[in-house]
This record gives C-alpha cells, structure tokens and sequence, in this order.
C-alpha cells in the first residue's frame, strides 16, 4: 500500500459525503445563513459538513488534531438553527453502505455533532498529523450559485501530505474550457469533480459521486508556451483579491484574455487540470492573514500537477505556524515553468504601490 493511501481514501470518502450536504443546501431557497463575528457568513450547510467531515476523521485517527473554520459557539445559542442542521446532518450518508461504514456511518446524537464540530479548534503548528477543513469554501459563492469548494488537507509536522477539493458546480470534464460565468445552472448534470494530491505522488480527478469512489484520472498543468495566451484565475470578490492590480499584470505580461472569475479553490482545481494557467490572489488589505484551510490542499494539488505556489515575495505557503499563513501574502500559482516570470511582474506592479 502507497504512503497515506488509507488517508487519502477516508478523506475523499468524507470530503464525497460532505458534499451531499452541501448540495442539499445549495439547492435550497433557505440556506440558514447567519453572520459571524468577521461579518462573513456562514450557512447550515458549512455546519453540518464540518461535523460530518470531523466525525469520519475522529473516527479513523482518533488521535489526529483537527483546524477547522466554524465552531459550535453560535449554534449553542440558537435552538432553531441547531435543529435545522442536525435534521440535515442524520440525513445524509453515503449510498454505498461500506463506504458509509468506512466513515463509521452516523452521527449518534445532536450533542455529539456540536462536539465534532469544535473539535476542529486545534492551534495547528508544526508538530505531528493535523488535518485542516474547511467545509464551505467560498461561502459567498455558494449564496450567490456559484464556485465553492469542500476542502480537506493532512499536514504532517507542518508540511501537507495529503489534499482533497470537492467542487460540486465544477464540469467533470477536465478539458472543459473555463467559462467566464461559472454560475451554476439549477442541475447537476455534468458537473461535481472531485481532486486529490498525494505529497511525491501527483494529483487526480475524478467524478464526485454519492457512493463509492469513481475512478481517477491524473491531472497535469499546461505547459506555458507563450505566457500572452494563459489565462487567469481570480476572485470573484473585489475584497478577496485586486481586481486592479490583477488587470496590470495581464497587461505587462501581454495577456488578452479576460481573467475568468470565481470563487474558492475551484481556482486552485481548475489550473491544476489546464483549464486555466495561472491563479494570483494579491492582498487588499495589509493586515488580512489567510488562513491554511483555504490553501492547503490546493497549493499540494498544484504542485503535485506540475505547479509552482508562492506568495508575492517568492516565499512557499508556510503552514507550519499556526490556523492562518500570517508568514505569508498573497498567493502566486503557476505552472512551474513560468512563474519565475509571472512572480517577476507581480512583485514590478506591486513594488509600484
Ligand atoms: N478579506 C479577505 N481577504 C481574503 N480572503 C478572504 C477575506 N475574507 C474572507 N476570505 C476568504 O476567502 C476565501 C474565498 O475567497 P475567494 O473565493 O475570493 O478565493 C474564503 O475562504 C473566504 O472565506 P470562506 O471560506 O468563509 O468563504
Ligand atoms: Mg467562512
Ligand atoms: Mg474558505
Ligand atoms: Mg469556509
């Protein structure tokens, strides 16, 4: 058996039934939404798949600490919403009843699922297995029918071994062309991918179903030929990521094609397989720190395909010190053959500011 298989397939297998509960929800009028204390929201589908997602862990590797984005706080206020997700989360299982059991089939109870939930309060750090979650990446995205990404990643003494993206409203096609509106249609037809990377071992696609694992293809990054006809990634929101400063780079490095807009590490996915090139995340604010559960597993799928991911000073993710990258900013992705130059002109247009 290959290093972290049995990793890899219980957090695929977790990240699919998550995913189950996501889609229920995204299919939904009433999305539960409610704000946290950073003003951003979060929706009773980013509950229920954390607790669904910590459960299948705890059940595996019990001894694994777990850095994950929501917790139960809020819920312990609030009876309704509570119920809601608990209604959500005892009814949704893998259809295929050893996979399920794999994952060590359901939550027992409403208390149990607020205590998963907040066991994903671990500091992270540098020392040992820690897994970091985030349920619902994208959240906005997925309010507005858009990208969002069930994201799930394994760190072993700081560096990620092993990364798993589920993105619902993503073609399963991997030569599907981006297309410049990546919201989502009212079906599912055609759509749901699942990504993987193993650390020295590359990184896949396959279909993202509600069972079993479908079989897996690999996935590469293209080769840039002549970097005036990539394509970018990047933010839908304004304040994730400059929009500006984005418009600049494409123009100094000769780049025509309007950059295609989404939400989430689908963007980390999409290069990934070649369907876009290169995916920049340049800082808004000066003191926004990005937190590892919305990199990890797409800075290993990257790389694992071909990538190079730095930050705007040149610096790999550091993932080492704790629940966000405050040793980094920003996030430069690349095939690893033209990030030298794409890295060059980003730190020219920044370095003017
Ligand atoms: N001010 C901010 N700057 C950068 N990223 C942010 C900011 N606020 C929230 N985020 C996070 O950015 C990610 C989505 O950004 P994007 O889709 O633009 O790449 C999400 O992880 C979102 O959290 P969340 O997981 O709550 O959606
Ligand atoms: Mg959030
Ligand atoms: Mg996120
Ligand atoms: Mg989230």
């Amino acid at each position: 058996m290959s290093l972290y298989a049995k990793e890899l397939e219980i957090a695929q297998l977790a990240v699919q039934r998550a995913a189950i509960l996501t889609k229920r929800v995204f299919h939904e009028k009433a999305k539960g939404t409610v704000s946290k204390d950073d003003k951003s929201p979060v929706t009773i589908g980013d509950f229920g798949a954390q607790a669904l997602i910590i459960a299948a862990l705890k059940h595996n590797f019990p001894e694994d600490e777990i850095v994950a984005e929501e917790e139960a706080a809020q819920l312990q206020e609030d009876a309704n919403l509570r119920s809601t997700i608990w209604d959500l989360v005892k009814g949704t299982s893998l259809s295929d009843a050893s996979a399920e059991a794999v994952l060590g089939g359901a939550i027992k109870s409403e208390d149990d699922m607020l205590t998963f939930i907040d066991y994903g309060n671990s500091k992270g750090g540098a020392k040992g297995r820690i897994w970091a979650i985030d349920p619902i990446d994208g959240t906005k995205g997925f309010l507005r029918g858009g990208q969002y990404a069930v994201c799930l990643a394994l760190m072993v003494d700081g560096d990620v071994k092993v990364g798993v993206l589920g993105c619902p409203n993503l073609p399963i096609d991997d030569a599907a062309p981006l297309s410049g509106s990546m919201e989502s249609g009212q079906t599912d037809e055609g759509k749901g991918c699942l990504f993987s990377g193993v650390l020295g071992q590359g990184a896949t696609s396959r279909p993202l179903t509600t069972g079993a694992l479908a079989s897996s293809q690999k996935i590469s990054m293209k080769a840039i030929a002549d970097i005036a006809a990539a394509s970018f990634c990047e933010s839908v929101e304004a304040g994730h990521s400059s929009h500006g400063d984005q418009a600049e780079i494409a123009k100094k490095l000769g780049i025509t094609n309007p950059s295609v807009r989404m939400d989430s590490q689908a963007k980390y996915a999409s290069i990934a397989r070649g369907a876009g090139d290169i995916y920049l995340r340049l800082p808004v604010s000066a003191t926004y720190q990005e937190k590892i559960w919305d990199h990890a597993a797409g800075d290993l799928i990257v790389r694992e395909a071909g990538g190079a991911v730095t930050d705007i000073h040149g610096k790999r993710l550091d993932f080492s010190i704790g629940r966000t990258l405050a040793n980094n900013k920003g996030v430069v992705a690349a095939p690893a053959g033209g990030h030298a130059q794409v890295l060059a002109v980003v730190q020219e247009v920044l370095g003017n500011k």
